[in-house]
């Protein structure tokens, strides 16, 4: 069973670990030249951190020497130059293999002040550490962190170096299909040769792994000319590797051998012992496919020999079980025994490492799927608030509206109320005054006149009348015509009016007759006011009134002592005594007694 495992699982999943750390020390093995650094160069320490970050990449070990200079001058750096060589010492520190002091330096700056850029890359170079480190759950989390954060990163290149870290994640974690769907967005966009060469590969592995790759297909020449233009060994050596896998899975021994053995010495010259362990383990198959057991036995004892600290697991196991078959083949059942055991050990421990990536990619999953279901519920939830809010809302304008309507209605009451109060008091007016003289009218005289005798009756007041009458009116009509009849009358009124206290009702019983009720006056007021009254009526300027005659009126007085408390008794006595003023010639006041 075991057996059978190990051949479903190609040498591919642990090369990839180890390539993963080649891209963080390939360069460590270019022969560059270290010029060193002077101390001038300390005087712009800016231009040192740009040289330092891109020597990081093509020369890194010049680039550490920057790199310790600048740390070793730290209290000459500006807060913003200190963050940038915090990512870069972080960086220092993963090539050196501290990954625990990059992993802090990195935590330290994602939560500091830095810059977006500064921060965006630390996230991607955590993608790059816990790849190396297998922390898949972490890695993941960097992930997703690193794509949701992106569109913030101004410019492309770091977001294509970000992609470059993506998509190496998801090869190792063997997620091969979304590495695929991210190389898409990167592949046609890279000018730079060895970015170009180590996207080409690692897109030449998730479709290898998801058989999407045909040996007849040029996909992998070209590749390997890409990797090649960019001097870079290692990978073309690693895309060799996948040309033989498809041989092999061909059962093609001789082309996977051809594809392999004229590049060993190159393969052997990059140092690169996970590469080296990779080809001798391939040629050791191809050797076993085709029988060939001095060989198959030599390049997998090279394989085992060469393969070591970074080669593990999988790999392991594919060496070990053909050591195993071999010797088991030999007849040396002890050393078939010892190499089934070590067999047996890589195989579990490399189905070990697949369960840890499956669960934590399932775990991530649900995560996703977890938050995803939250969010929802925290947008249905802002929905109903939203929904509540604006039912509150137009509640609040409908109550807004009725209170208006209500103002409205109120205003349009009150000034109906207003309105009719004032044609009340118009009516009023016109039924309480006489129009003409604004004295009393015979109605209303005679409702306040009752009133009165009522109250002087009940409280036991005196109470006079005093009624007069404008002497030979006819003939003022007659000869100066109605209007100058009617100014007349406003004059008698008004001056009149002006003799009676508050108390004293003045009324026109009609024509030019008027009355003065007296309520609490004794004759002898009432012969005095009447008095006041004729004399005032006979100073009246006539002549402004266009008259050439005095105007005169005659009075006749009456008291509830005599008459009673009965109007018409009261007023017909008062008439009486006024008939006797025009019987003794007019302009003169009488007392009915
Ligand atoms: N201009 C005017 N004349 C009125 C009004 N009401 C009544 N008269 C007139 O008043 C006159 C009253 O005349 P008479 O009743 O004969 O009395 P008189 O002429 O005053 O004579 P004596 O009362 O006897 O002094 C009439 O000519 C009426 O037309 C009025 O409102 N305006």
């Amino acid at each position: 069973m075991l057996i059978n495992l190990s051949h479903k699982y190609n040498f591919l999943h642990k090369l990839y670990l180890g390539l993963f750390y080649a891209l963080f020390i390939l360069c460590s093995h270019a022969s560059y030249a270290t010029q060193g650094v002077s101390e001038n160069n300390l005087l712009n320490i800016d231009s040192m951190l740009i040289e330092a970050d891109k020597l990081r990449s093509h020369a890194p070990a010049l680039g550490q020497e920057i790199i310790t200079k600048l740390e070793n001058n730290i209290t000459k750096l500006s807060e913003s130059q200190r963050h940038h060589l915090t990512y870069l010492s972080a960086s220092k520190s993963i090539y050196q293999g501290n990954y625990l002091e990059g992993e802090k330096k990195f935590l330290a700056l994602l939560g500091s002040n830095t810059s977006e850029l500064i921060k965006f890359r630390a996230n991607y170079s955590l993608i790059n550490l816990y790849t190396l480190q297998q922390r898949w759950q972490e890695g993941l989390q960097q992930v997703a962190k690193v794509l949701t954060t992106r569109k913030s990163i101004e410019g492309d290149e770091h977001f294509k170096l970000a992609l470059v870290s993506v998509i190496a994640f998801y090869n190792q974690i063997e997620q091969y299909q979304l590495a695929l769907d991210y190389s898409e967005q990167l592949l046609h966009n890279i000018s730079e040769k060895r970015t170009h060469c180590i996207v080409n590969q690692l897109v030449l592995l998730a479709k290898l792994e998801t058989q999407q790759l045909s040996i007849k297909s040029n996909e992998l020449t070209k590749g390997i000319e890409v990797c090649q233009q960019a001097n870079e060994p290692i990978f073309t050596g690693i895309i060799r590797s996948y040309q033989a896998r498809l041989h092999l899975n061909e059962k093609n021994a001789d082309d996977a051998i051809n594809a392999l053995l004229p590049h060993l010495n190159a393969v052997k010259s990059t140092h690169y012992k996970v590469l080296i362990s990779l080809t001798y383990n391939l040629l050791a198959q191809a050797y076993h496919l085709k029988s060939d057991i001095d060989k198959t036995k030599e390049y997998a004892l090279l394989a085992e020999d060469v393969g070591g600290g970074l080669t593990k697991n999988k790999e392991i196991a594919a060496t070990y079980k053909l050591l195993f078959q071999i010797a088991e083949q030999e007849g040396n059942f002890e050393q078939a025994l010892y190499f089934h055991k070590k067999y047996s050990q890589a195989t579990q421990k490399h189905l070990d490492e697949v369960q840890a990536k499956q669960i934590a990619f399932q775990l991530a999953k649900h995560n996703d799927y977890a938050n995803k279901q939250r969010i929802e519920q925290q947008n249905q939830q802002i929905d109903l608030l939203s929904v509540q809010h604006l039912l509150t809302k137009k509640q609040a304008e409908n109550s807004l509206l009725l209170i208006m309507l209500l103002i409205v209605f109120l205003m349009a009451l009150a000034l109906w109320a207003y309105k009719s109060w004032l044609v009340q008091q118009r009516l009023k007016q016109l039924t309480e005054y006489d129009s003409l003289t604004k004295v009393h009218s015979r109605g209303h005289f005679i409702q306040l006149a009752k009133s009165s005798l009522k109250h002087c009756q009940k409280t036991e007041q005196p109470l006079t009348c005093v009624l007069f009458d404008l002497d030979n009116f006819k003939r003022i009509n007659d000869n100066y015509g109605h209007a100058i009849g009617d100014k007349a009358l406003k004059e008698v009124a008004r001056v009149c009016r002006k003799i009676g206290r508050q108390n004293d009702i003045l009324g026109r019983l009609g024509g030019e007759e008027f009355a003065y009720i007296l309520p609490g006056c004794s004759v002898i007021i009432a012969e005095d006011i009447a008095q006041r009254c004729r004399l005032s009526i006979q100073q009246i300027d006539y002549k402004a009134l266009g008259l050439n005659d005095q105007i005169t009126a005659s009075f006749g007085i009456s008291d509830v002592a005599i008459s009673g408390f009965e109007l018409t008794d009261l007023l017909g006595d008062a008439d009486s005594a006024m008939y006797a003023s025009k019987e003794h010639g007019r302009n003169c006041v009488n007392t009915f007694r």
